[in-house]
């Protein structure tokens, strides 16, 4: 299968001299397609800064991020975040719905940027394989976290990305909506051939996972291999 992100020795500092902290020490990672990995670690370890940097919302101090066989480093700031667009689906702990918008409203922000046709049935058809077309006219605040979070990785699925990063997607659901929610996550890798990434505290959610990385001080260091 082919690479979808490939990041080599990447470090990232923030700050200097005594007060400075290295965040990511020099980190070698590769996901391909089809691929559903999880990265555990303690707070303060490097997986928000990780996962931030893979998905290129911000700059690394030294390395190379290549998606698509496209060098992120190398590109100017109006070609990374449409690249960004086009390759990354971001899911993350707070589901960020517009609590104004209905569910089938929240996709035509997503759109705006590049204006595709039959939107309306595209929107459908996604909601139908999630399961939530019924919920289309419904506000957030009218959904439980699990159908929010559903709606949020249809958000990011909408685009068809080869890549999805999820900071944390479980962390505002009790135990049958998170695994209902990794569960999907991993269906939509397995699937659909989509290289996903998922940050999580919660250990119990890592069991479907092809691969498991502990981030422990800035380092990654590989759990089991299936
Ligand atoms: N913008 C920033 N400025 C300065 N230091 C930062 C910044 N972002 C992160 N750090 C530091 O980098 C280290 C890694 O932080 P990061 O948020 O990536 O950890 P984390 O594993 O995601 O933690 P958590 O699980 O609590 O979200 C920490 O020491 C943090 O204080």
């Amino acid at each position: 299968m082919k690479d979808v992100l490939v990041m080599k020795n990447i470090v990232k500092k923030f700050g200097e001299g005594r007060t400075g902290v290295t965040a990511l020490k020099g980190i070698d990672f590769k996901v391909r397609q089809g691929e559903f990995i999880s990265i555990i670690g303690p707070s303060g370890s490097g997986k928000s800064t990780f996962l931030t940097i893979s998905g290129g919302l911000q700059n690394p101090s030294s390395g190379q991020i290549i998606i698509n066989d496209i060098n992120f480093s190398n590109l100017s700031e109006k070609k990374r975040s449409k690249l960004r667009f086009k390759e990354i689906g971001f899911i993350l702990q707070s589901s960020n719905l517009i609590p104004f918008l209905k569910v089938k409203e929240q996709f035509y922000l997503v759109d705006k940027v590049e204006k595709k046709k039959n939107e309306d049935d595209r929107i459908n058809h996604i909601l139908s394989s999630l399961d939530i077309f019924d919920l289309k006219d419904k506000y957030p605040r009218d959904l439980s976290g699990g159908e929010r979070q559903r709606v949020a990785i249809g958000r990011a699925l909408f685009n068809d990305p080869s890549l999805i990063l999820a900071d944390e997607p479980t962390a505002s659901l009790d135990t049958d909506h998170a695994y209902e929610v990794v569960k999907l996550l991993v269906k939509e890798a397995h699937e659909k051939q989509k290289a996903t990434i998922m940050v999580t505290h919660d250990s119990r959610m890592i069991e479907w996972s092809d691969r498991v990385y502990r981030m422990e001080d800035g380092q990654l260091i590989e759990e089991k291999a299936k």
